[in-house]
């Protein structure tokens, strides 16, 4: 479970996030929106230790990330494309990310049959595509066996089929009993993958509930979107 409480980050005189406050539960897929800006890569740094709150906390299994004893064993993120060098080959990378969290090598064909990566094990990571580098990503976020998965980003670069397969992919791990947290500009498609939505805008939390009940009347969640957060009278 990931459990975030009146969180402030500010950076300067700008508040990134405001006292936000929303739960992920295990066994579900959250989906975490917000424009460009809102403040959704600050609440996950924050969430991941990389980054520290002025106010509130951010919980992972009811411990901030800094307390968590084997880390890789409980969280499994990949913030952005990118952090593999781009000499080696994917499981290349995957070994080496094992042995640094002292996870077991046996893990890593684990977890390239898990995204699909197998036939491309031992294909060097500059020749990856971008949907190949999220797959390659997810994997390294899986080795752990974690029971909290927090992707930011994760359809970003994918073709349809691409999509297609990260939403069952995603399915799967929530149906295991894992906490799933996504974080996307792409309203609509996470409405589509997630059983739970927590919008934010400008650092404040704007909307939370089930996909259905947040787009209600609304032609798509984009739409219900731009109907809470125009001021009367805008666009
Ligand atoms: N290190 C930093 N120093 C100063 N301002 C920052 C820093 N990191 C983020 N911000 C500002 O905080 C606000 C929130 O940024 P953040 O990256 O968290 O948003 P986001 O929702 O993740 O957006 P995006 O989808 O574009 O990544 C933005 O106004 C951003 O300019």
């Amino acid at each position: 479970m990931i459990d975030i409480r009146g969180l402030t980050k500010r950076y300067g005189r700008h508040t990134a996030v405001d006292g936000l406050g929303f739960t992920a539960e295990p066994g579900r897929v959250t989906g975490f929106l917000g424009p460009n800006g809102a403040g959704k890569s600050t609440t996950l740094r924050v969430l991941l230790g990389l980054d520290r709150p002025d106010r509130g906390r951010a919980l992972i299994e009811g411990r901030p990330y800094s307390e968590l004893r084997r880390p890789a064993s409980v969280v499994g993120a990949q913030l952005d494309v990118g952090g593999a060098h781009r000499a080696r080959t994917a499981r290349a990378h995957l070994a080496w990310i094992a042995r640094a969290n002292g996870l077991p090598r046996a893990r890593v064909d684990e977890v390239l049959e898990r995204v699909g990566l197998e036939r491309a094990a031992r294909t060097r990571v500059r020749a990856f595509s971008l949907g190949m580098g999220q797959r390659l990503n997810l994997a390294a976020a899986l080795l752990g066996d974690p029971r909290v998965v927090v992707l930011d980003e994760p359809v970003n670069g994918l073709d349809p089929e691409g999509i297609r397969w990260m939403r069952s992919l995603v399915r799967g791990l929530a149906d295991e009993g894992r906490t799933v947290l996504l974080s996307s500009h792409l309203m609509d498609e996470m409405a589509r993958i997630a059983d739970h939505l927590v919008v934010i805008d400008r650092g404040v939390l704007v909307a939370e509930g089930a996909p259905a009940e947040l787009t209600g009347g609304h032609p798509s969640l984009e739409d219900a979107f731009f109907a809470l957060t125009t001021p009367t009278g805008g666009a």
